[in-house]
């Protein structure tokens, strides 16, 4: 098969889809890699890397979306890049397509085969592909707060660890799955007081194993969440309904009773987002407030270390890129956690949550797959 991988071109964006590494998997495996020019700047990784890795340098993007057999991205398509897709073809990347209808409406005009990395299972009940940028958007989702806490970027001025003799900044973090794992790791390695809530009972014992008393779990009620979020300097959203858009957790009348200066950090906002109030920012206007309240809401954070997200992204999703380029539509047919990635397949939606968050009808991936 032919694989290609272009340059991001979402704002701030120096992920790339393919590292030198990958591309060499690729090409023992018998493919043929295109990667466009200066895809891998943002790594470190130059054009030579590439073709000492055996991928042939094209010049445009354009090139690529027109001879490859399977793109492979980062970030979900942008419009001109969803323009380029056709009937035939295998997109691998990030789509988050339940709160993005024009994106949606892109693909399934395309006839693209679109996988995305975020809905792809495994046999844990776990999300393989979307954990290790969970892992470097929760660790982020700290330094991010503390920066806009500090005074003069508009936040209450407290410092989360505190000194001796002065109490700690108190974090909360919404939804405990991975981003709020790794989120609380960082809050409470700098000294915070820090607060989980979940839905899942079975996840809030597990937390509360793993921190041995060091943080507080709690189950996510109304009454609990309006306690948390109305005490604390940081709050982290970290909400996932697999597919789905988010659940607005904290309302806009909820604002007034939280601390002038607070900060929210909304990382479930590729999904739409789990307060009421926010917006998608990008890496270049992160923050923005509202009612006294600042919130950091870009949905692409892990682009901001692409040294550490893109080599970790690639470890986790070699393996079913390279099934994609071996078996083509077969590999998807023949791996139910291959198929639970697939969200639009020739014109027609195949995740169920993105067909209900948009009002589509759902079409089975096994039956359009032929799967027995
Ligand atoms: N902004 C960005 O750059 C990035 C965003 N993300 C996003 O972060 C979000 C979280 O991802 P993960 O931690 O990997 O998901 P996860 O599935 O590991 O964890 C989600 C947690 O939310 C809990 N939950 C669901 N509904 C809830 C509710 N109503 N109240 C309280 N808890 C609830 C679940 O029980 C689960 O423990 C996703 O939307 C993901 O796409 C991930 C990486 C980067
Ligand atoms: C998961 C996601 O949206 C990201 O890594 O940008
Ligand atoms: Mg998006």
């Amino acid at each position: 098969m032919r694989v290609g991988c272009p340059k991001e071109i979402k704002n701030h964006e120096y992920r790339v889809g393919l590292t030198p590494g990958a591309v060499r998997e690729y090409v023992a495996h018998g493919h043929e890699v295109l990667i466009e020019t200066g895809a891998g700047a943002g790594i470190g990784a130059d054009d030579g890397a590439y073709a000492a890795a055996g991928a042939r340098i094209v010049a445009s993007a354009k090139e690529i979306f027109e001879r490859s057999d399977m793109v492979v991205k980062v970030k979900e398509p942008q419009p001109g890049e969803w323009a380029q897709l056709r009937d035939g073809q295998i997109l691998y990347t990030y789509l988050h397509l339940a709160p993005d209808p024009e994106q949606t409406k892109g693909l399934l005009a395309s006839g693209v085969t679109a996988v995305a990395y975020e809905t792809v299972t495994d046999e844990r009940g776990g999300l393989p592909l979307l954990a290790p940028m969970s892992e470097v958007a929760g660790r982020l989702a700290i330094q991010a707060g503390a920066t806009a806490l500090q005074k003069a970027n508009g936040g209450r001025g407290i410092l989360l660890g505190g000194v001796p003799g002065v109490l700690p900044a108190k974090v909360v973090v919404i939804g405990g799955g991975v981003v709020g794992l790794h989120a609380a790791r960082m809050a409470v390695g700098l000294g915070a007081d820090v607060s989980i809530l979940d839905r899942s009972l079975p996840r809030l014992r597990q937390l509360d194993d793993l921190f041995n008393g060091r943080v507080h779990t709690r189950y996510s009620t109304i009454d609990a969440l309006e306690e948390e979020v109305f005490a604390a300097d940081l709050v982290i959203g970290a909400v996932l309904i697999p597919g789905a858009a988010a659940p607005k957790l904290v309302s806009r009348d909820m604002l007034s009773g939280m601390r002038q200066g607070a900060v929210m950090v909304d990382v479930a906002i590729d999904q739409g987002g789990c307060f009421e109030t926010s917006h998608a920012t990008t890496h270049s206007e992160p923050v923005y407030e509202v009612d006294g309240i600042i919130h950091y809401c870009v949905a692409n954070m892990p682009g901001a270390v692409p040294v550490t997200s893109a080599h970790a992204l690639n470890n986790a999703t070699l393996q079913h890129g390279l099934a994609l380029a071996d078996r083509g539509l077969r590999a998807i047919a023949e791996d139910r956690h291959l198929r639970n990635g697939l969200n639009v397949h020739k014109g027609r939606v195949t995740s169920k949550p993105v067909a209900e968050a948009l009002g589509y009808e759902v079409s089975a991936p096994e039956s359009l797959l032929n799967v027995a």
